[in-house]
């Protein structure tokens, strides 16, 4: 198995900050979001060692959505912090957090649909090089983006689907067309905003072998999903989120036979 080494890539981002050899890689300690007078978050506190897989669930409206708004800096928390490999990116923006190795895909497709698989992927792998974001450089195959941008396709399963337009993709291949993006910026800690959604029940299980090998990979992923079976088939904990509280947070053999989550998604919790 290939350990994933966080920026190790060619191009090491100058902020970005040297791994913690035993600490977590993501840390959110105590976070809270209040708008107006609402509690929209309350005081969740939630460690992802490196190499972990650990999955976000909760019924509708339970504040995953803001968790993961709140981890990638979307929005600010008005209380607790968050730690990337040990290093406080509470008050840092999006871009920041990015740099210093936090990489999110999207509920919505984020790809460019007129450039083909290889663009997309050679695009985000040209900028992390620091070769700039322009689709009319005349790349060969030899060049360094393209191979990279080959070697992550490869990795998702699109290596047969080079040249076809990312627009034409069904959208099982496009969230694996968005990962490969997302692997290509050398990703330290991995955010899986509902990877299922829209995704047809046929392509469902081709998408979570690719998570899988994301995982065996060593690579770090905190993963919203509502499908609950393909969630708990794939990480190494569950985070269970309910009306803005972290209820659990186990192995999903322990979190499913825990009475008060099992309330929760019956509706019993106040
Ligand atoms: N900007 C906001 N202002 C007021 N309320 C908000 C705001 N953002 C979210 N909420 C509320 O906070 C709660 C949590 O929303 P969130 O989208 O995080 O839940 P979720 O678990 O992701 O839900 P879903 O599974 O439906 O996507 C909801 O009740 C939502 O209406």
């Amino acid at each position: 198995m290939t350990q994933h080494q966080p920026g190790t890539g060619p191009a090491v981002p100058p902020d970005a900050a040297p791994a913690a050899a035993t600490g977590p890689a993501l840390a959110v300690h105590g976070l809270g979001l209040r708008i107006g007078g609402a509690q929209i978050l309350h005081d969740v506190t939630l460690e992802v060692a490196p190499g972990e897989m650990v999955g976000v669930i909760g019924p509708n409206g339970a504040g995953k959505t803001t968790l993961f708004n709140l981890v990638s800096g979307v929005l600010r928390p008005t209380s607790g912090s968050v730690h990337l490999a040990g290093r406080d990116v509470t008050g840092d923006p999006v871009a920041r957090r990015a740099r210093a190795g936090l990489g999110r895909t999207f509920q919505t497709s984020s790809v460019f649909p007129r450039l083909d698989v290889l663009e997309n992927v050679r695009l985000a792998a040209q900028t992390h090089l620091g070769h700039g974001l322009s689709v009319l450089r005349f790349p060969s195959r030899g060049d360094a983006a393209t191979r990279r941008a080959v070697e992550h396709l490869t990795e998702v399963g699109l290596e047969h689907r080079l040249h076809v337009a990312a627009g034409d993709l069904s959208h099982g291949d496009k969230r694996k067309l968005e990962i490969a993006v997302l692997l290509a910026t050398d990703p330290a800690v991995i955010l899986l905003d509902e990877p299922m959604a829209g995704v047809s029940s046929a392509d469902v299980p081709g998408l979570s072998e690719v998570i899988r090998r994301l995982h065996r990979s060593g690579r770090t992923v905190l993963m919203v999903e509502h499908h609950m079976d393909v969630v708990l088939g794939l990480v190494d904990r569950v985070a269970v989120m309910h009306h803005g509280e972290l209820l659990a947070c186990d192995t999903p053999e322990k979190v499913m036979s825990d009475p008060t989550v099992q309330s929760a998604y019956l509706g019993d919790v106040a």
